[in-house]
């Protein structure tokens, strides 16, 4: 073959990849109109049905050289595109989505913006007593950090554990906080304490087991309360991200992510702290993130590292627990910072110039 002949095969080679480059991309013109059409009528996107329609048809016209299962190899990448394109396009729909907001959203709790500078979220897994929380308070305020944590509902893996105080330790939180001019951050379990919980809390707590608690979700986009919404045990970014949108798309806009660790096979910490969800999340969406180093490692000897990894990756936030004694804490005994370690956890991110 001469050269010029293979010149001349390699333009009609290039002059036909342009013809499919043009042919695929008008079949994607079409998916994405079919995308939309699907999502108004909340049709699933993938239609094996339809794609063994496809198939059938592509196989019986197939004159070679190319074999069947060539054919359909290349038929299924393509329809595989077409689905992820298809999705990509509803995620950008999302009203948590960068693409629907770029301004990043600012979450504010009396003055704390959180989404603007880093802040800091601490107090007892548990709230315990009036005592106990006053002296976790007292610590805080010392280090200047406004938002105190701690559990008043618990939702435990065993039923035989410590299941908190109820309203009771709502009580306890809302009074503590006043007197030390601290504002509430409290898990909220049942849908019906939702709209009673801005009585006692200024941020609703939705734990990881809850992350899919639609009935939850739902009732929390039904409040003006900012929202902290923990990533499930399980549960994709993705996942995570259409967790928040029930609650925006509902009304409610002040939703804080924290991302508090995922199961993995990894034993030497309770979760594995995918510091990654970080980085992207902000990319994706307009909310702020915060990181729990408590329940992600299930440690405390990592709090300052961790602490300095979530920040740099570009956190918000961190979350901690902290108790006044915490071998004899009713939950979480070994993840939760005494108040020496505290300070010690404040001083390093201070010292970094994260605070
Ligand atoms: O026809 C549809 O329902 C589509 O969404 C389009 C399409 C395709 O690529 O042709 C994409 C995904 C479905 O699994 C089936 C078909």
């Amino acid at each position: 073959m001469s050269n010029q002949e293979l010149e001349e095969l390699r333009a009609k080679v290039d002059e036909i990849n342009l013809q499919l480059l043009h042919l695929i991309n008008k079949r994607a013109e079409i998916i994405q109109e079919i995308g939309n059409i699907k999502t108004k009528q909340g049709m699933p996107r993938f239609d094996p049905i339809r794609e063994r329609e496809m198939i059938d048809k592509i196989r019986a016209n197939n004159n070679g050289p190319f074999d069947d299962n060539t054919i359909l190899h290349l038929f299924k990448q393509i329809f595989k595109a077409s689905l992820d394109l298809q999705e990509v396009d509803n995620n950008k729909k999302l009203l948590v989505s960068r693409d629907r907001h770029p301004e990043d959203t600012i979450v504010t709790v009396g003055d704390t913006e959180i989404g603007k500078k880093p802040i800091m979220i601490a107090g007892p897994c548990s709230v315990e007593s009036e005592e106990q929380v006053s002296i976790v308070a007292k610590s805080l305020v010392e280090q200047g950090v406004k938002l105190i944590r701690g559990g008043a509902f618990k939702p435990r893996t065993s039923p035989y554990d410590f299941q908190g105080l109820g309203i009771e330790g709502l009580k306890i939180l809302r009074k503590v906080a006043d007197n030390y001019g601290l504002k509430v951050v409290s898990e909220i379990v049942n849908p019906a304490d939702i709209e009673i919980a801005p009585e006692y809390v200024d941020v609703i707590q939705i734990g990881a087991r809850n992350m899919q608690n639609f009935e939850l979700l739902k009732a929390a986009g039904q409040v003006n309360t900012p929202i902290l919404l923990k990533r499930g045990l399980a549960a994709t970014i993705e996942e995570f991200l259409f967790a928040a949108e029930y609650i925006v798309s509902r009304g409610n806009t002040q939703v804080i992510l924290v991302e508090r660790g995922i199961r993995t096979y990894e034993k030497w910490t309770r979760n594995t702290l995918d510091i990654l969800a970080v980085p992207i999340i902000k990319q994706e969406s307009h909310l702020p993130v915060i990181v729990d180093i408590s329940h992600s490692a299930g440690r405390k000897d990592v709090a300052i590292p961790i602490a300095k990894a979530a920040l740099a990756a570009g956190a918000d936030g961190i979350m901690v627990e902290v108790h006044p004694d915490p071998p004899v804490a009713l939950s979480d005994a070994n993840q939760q910072l005494d108040l020496n370690e505290f300070n010690s956890l404040m001083t390093a991110l201070k010292k970094a110039n994260f605070f």
